[in-house]
């Protein structure tokens, strides 16, 4: 009885507002801890439904023991989250998340809590210097433009060489292979050769892949960073073994080989005193954001391409065309990154669907000052707001009633119209001062990867048919475009013709 009362107790004082205007408060089932247990047992699922539950509030009060979460379900609100840029701010929480993620020390840690959101003419801090040149770096220009060139370069590379690997004298591959690893290898491989040099700690030791990706997959237990060696062992293992090989990398001087923005971020940690231990740590970070979600993007749209037939003849199709427009203008066997994007809009309509089913990302932001958001909802200081985009990308107010399928043609439909979607809907890459600076990259990367690949090889199931759709993992924080729930298998067949022809490809821009 008396527990009963307390649950009563709590929920009621849980599930008052804070101040008149703060948004509809949502109370958990289990009092103080509901939410927090149901994004631990859900992940980002949690959220997703929860916000679908509501579709008449752009915004929810999640209580959480001592505080509070807002999750943002709707565009103009996320564009004005975006826009508060003074009071809502993602910095404040990154040296903790770095600290946990890549195991910084005390030192290092203090370093990087300094001068976190200068305005102009404040002193500067290490978030802002780094934020810069990466967002200067990658900004549409000759310089991205020759990096996608080399990366794809690379990875074309890459395919030859595992179909040379991987086929018989017949020329076809024996078994079955996993589809995801198969994409993951040679992205892997290519990125950090593209980003890192021709010594980069994955090529020197290509054992390596397999500790990165159980650094990716034990994220959220770094992050949690309750004895992380006890409760994710093989990520922190991993981690560690990947640090000494950037160490040793660094050590052997391999750093010039690297490209510019990655000196660059080295240069700066430098300036700010941090040891090559650090440094090496903040490089994994780096090698992180260029391949986690290029390989799991590159491996969404490569499967729903070759798992329908229509849309497999129609981007072929495209991708003949922009093999011809490259010729006229660059010379024959070349590959223009400029005709892939400019002629093959299905496979960017793919792109663009991938992400708006696979991408659940939240963009955080830790509230500085009690704030009203657009004049209308109060926000409570030391508190996070988040915008969900598992649920923005769900609502069907804003994609209609098929928000459920796999429609890459409502991104054709809209083609002209600024996509006829709010801006701030589609969520593939966040949003506002965090959007992702890698995007530009990230495209030219993946649609001409996608369409050298698909024109040099076949995919199909392992009894020969039509491969089918696994759904997707989304009962993990989503920390990067969701994997799926089940690894699905195939055969790679190349295509002889084709891939001769690749053999002898230039990709240009
Ligand atoms: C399809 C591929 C990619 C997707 C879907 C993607 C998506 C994202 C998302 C959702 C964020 C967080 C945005 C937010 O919190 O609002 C992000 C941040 C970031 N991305 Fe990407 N990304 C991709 C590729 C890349 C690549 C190739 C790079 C190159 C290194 C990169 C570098 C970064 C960096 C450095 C950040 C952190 C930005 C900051 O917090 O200031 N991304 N990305």
């Amino acid at each position: 009885m008396g527990l009963l009362t307390l649950s009563f107790a709590l929920r009621y004082t849980s599930g008052r507002k804070l101040h008149p205007s703060e948004p509809t408060v949502v109370q958990p089932w289990i009092p103080v801890i509901g939410h927090l247990l149901g994004m631990v047992v859900y992940g980002g699922r949690y959220i997703k439904r929860l916000g679908l539950c509501y579709p008449q509030e752009p915004i929810l009060t999640l209580p959480v023991p001592g505080s509070r979460i807002y999750v943002v379900t709707e565009p103009s609100l996320a564009a004005s989250v975006q826009r508060n840029t003074k009071t809502l701010s993602m910095t404040p929480l990154l040296p903790e998340i770095t600290k946990r993620v890549l195991g910084l020390d005390q030192k290092t840690y203090h370093v990087i809590s300094q001068n976190l959101d200068p305005e102009p003419g404040e002193p500067r801090g290490f978030f802002a210097d780094v934020h810069d040149l990466v967002y200067t770096s990658f900004g549409p220009g000759d310089y991205v433009n020759a990096l996608s060139c080399e990366a794809v370069q690379e990875l074309c590379f890459q395919l030859l060489e595992t179909i040379d690997v991987t086929t018989d004298a017949t020329g076809s591959v024996p078994g079955p292979v996993d589809l995801l690893a198969w994409v993951r290898h040679m992205v892997t491989v290519g990125t950090a050769k593209a980003f890192f040099g021709p010594h980069n700690p994955i090529a020197e030791e290509p054992d390596l892949a397999h500790d990165f990706w159980a650094f990716d997959h034990g994220l959220g237990g770094l992050l949690i960073g309750i004895f992380p060696s006890l409760t994710v062992p093989k990520a922190y293992a991993g981690r560690e073994r990947l640090t000494a090989a950037f160490r040793k990398y660094l050590e052997a001087g391999y750093l010039e080989e690297a490209t510019s923005i990655v000196k660059g971020r080295a240069r700066i940690e430098k300036e700010y005193g941090m040891s090559t231990d650090m440094t090496a740590r903040s490089a994994l970070s780096f090698l992180f954001a260029g391949i986690v979600n290029a390989t799991t993007t590159t491996f969404w749209v490569a499967l729903r391409i070759f798992a329908n037939e229509i849309l497999l003849a129609r981007v072929r199709q495209e991708i003949r065309q922009a093999l011809e427009v490259s010729c006229q203008r660059s010379g024959p066997d070349t590959l223009s990154i400029t005709a892939v994007k400019e002629t093959c809009t299905t496979l960017l309509a793919v792109y663009r669907e991938c992400l708006r089913v696979g991408s659940e990302n939240f963009s955080v932001r830790m509230i500085k000052e009690d704030t009203m958001l657009a004049d209308r909802y109060f926000l409570k200081k030391g508190a996070v707001v988040q915008i969900s985009g598992g649920a923005i990308h769900g609502r069907s107010t804003i994609w209609g009633q098929d928000v459920d399928e796999f429609n890459p043609d409502r991104f054709l439909r809209q083609k002209g119209k600024g996509h006829g979607f709010h801006p701030a809907a589609f969520r593939g890459f966040g949003g506002g001062k965090t959007l992702c600076p890698g995007r530009e990259f990230a495209t030219n990367e993946i649609l001409a990867f996608v369409a050298i690949f698909i024109h040099g090889v076949d995919w199909v199931a392992p009894d020969g048919g039509r491969l089918s759709v696994p759904e997707k993992n989304d009962r993990v924080m989503p920390v990067h475009v969701l994997e799926p729930a089940t690894a699905p298998k195939g055969i790679v067949r190349p295509r002889a013709e084709e891939v001769k022809m690749l053999s002898r490809l230039k990709v240009v821009m």
